[in-house]
């Protein structure tokens, strides 16, 4: 029974983000790991996607008229329902074809956020996409699992997921969310704080790609010891002369672009300590904070967080992958979990 089980079940679980899109099928965990960006053609008024993922995101920005490269998801939820439906039928496709013939179970997780009518669009595009069945978990249950988070426990525990378009910070015991708070400042908030801090400053106008790379890179949630520290080679164009140029942006100039969203994220872990119950409270000062979500790779946000809370933080290990291995894990421990899934609403 196990071994039929186990060859016709290609159930799943996805990490539908803002930036990345994550596959993990039961029995095998993370198959696919790809750019939530999509390329189409518009001819006569009809949409034609002609790139997904990977390939796609190398065309974001660089488009001619007649083809646009789009990322359906914003702030962590759909933005174009459509295009959000091809991009997952896309990805069941290339990772059910390796699998099974079965139409799979899945299980998505959406940010805590979430408004019904935004569940709705996933769930429908999720069944438009082939499932049999579709389940949602909420984003922090499933980053807490993921880095490995004591969750069943009767303490408290508090999870800050960081993630393209939102950061999530919940506080959790047995199982369940006891508080949350989504605000909508994540990846993109900082690479949009990068692009138009050099508009400010250096008159020179980059895209989102140079914003990101030069983030992944040297970015950094604090001013450097030196006052300077690394520096890179950019590139963009002068927008006094709009001739394309080249300079150099340091990491101070980073932190300083950089200084507000880290804020917002520093103000939010505050208010959800504000907001925990005494108890619980008390569990996060013995436990500590964990750090989930892309954002927590930003240089020294650990450090930030710890100036400003007083309390230990840590980053997951794992940590871009994390909300995936979780759902996937709430996918393969279905029975224990049974109360955080929610197939109906
Ligand atoms: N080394 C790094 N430093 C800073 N940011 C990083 C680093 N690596 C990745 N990121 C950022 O992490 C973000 C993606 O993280 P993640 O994949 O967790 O988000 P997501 O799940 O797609 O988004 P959301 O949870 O909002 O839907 C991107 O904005 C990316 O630029």
């Amino acid at each position: 029974m196990a071994l039929w089980g186990n060859l016709f079940s290609s159930d799943m679980a996805i990490d539908l983000g803002t930036a990345n899109t994550l596959v993990y099928v039961k029995g095998r965990g993370v198959i696919l790991n790809e750019p939530s960006v999509v390329a189409y053609q518009v001819k006569d008024g009809v949409k034609k996607a002609l790139a997904f993922g990977e390939d796609a995101k190398l065309m974001l920005g660089r488009t001619p008229g007649s083809i646009q490269a789009i990322r359906p998801m914003r702030d962590g939820v759909i933005a174009d329902f459509d295009v959000a439906e091809e991009m997952i039928k896309h990805f069941i496709r290339k990772v059910h074809k390796r699998t099974t013939f079965t139409k799979p179970k899945i299980i998505v997780c959406v940010p805590y956020g979430a408004t019904p009518v935004e569940k709705r669009a996933i769930r429908q595009s999720v069944l438009g996409a082939g499932a049999r069945k579709a389940g949602l978990i909420a984003e922090p249950i499933a980053a807490a699992i993921g880095a490995g988070m004591p969750i069943t426990d009767p303490t408290g525990s508090m999870v800050v997921d960081i993630g393209g378009g939102t950061t999530e910070v919940a506080v959790l015991s047995l199982a369940d969310i006891v508080y949350a708070r989504s605000v909508r400042v994540g990846g993109d908030r900082m690479d949009e704080a990068i692009i138009s801090y050099l508009r400010r400053h250096q008159n020179l106008l980059i895209g989102e790609a140079t914003a990101e790379r030069i983030k992944t890179s040297i970015g950094t949630a604090r001013m450097p010891d030196d006052g300077r520290g690394a520096s890179m080679r950019i590139r963009g164009r002068d927008l006094l002369n709009g001739v394309p140029k080249e300079t150099e942006i340091t990491q101070a100039q980073v932190a300083e672009a950089l200084a507000e969203p880290v804020q917002a994220i520093c103000e939010a872990v505050m208010g959800a300590l504000e907001a925990t119950p005494p108890d619980l409270a008390a569990d996060i000062v013995d436990r500590g904070v964990m750090l989930t979500g892309g954002g927590a790779l930003l240089g020294d946000l650990d450090l930030a967080l710890r100036e400003q809370t007083g309390l230990a933080i840590s980053v997951a290990d794992e940590c871009l992958n994390c909300v995936a291995i979780g759902t996937g894990k709430a996918l393969e421990y279905e029975k224990l979990l049974r109360h955080a899934i929610d197939y109906d609403s």
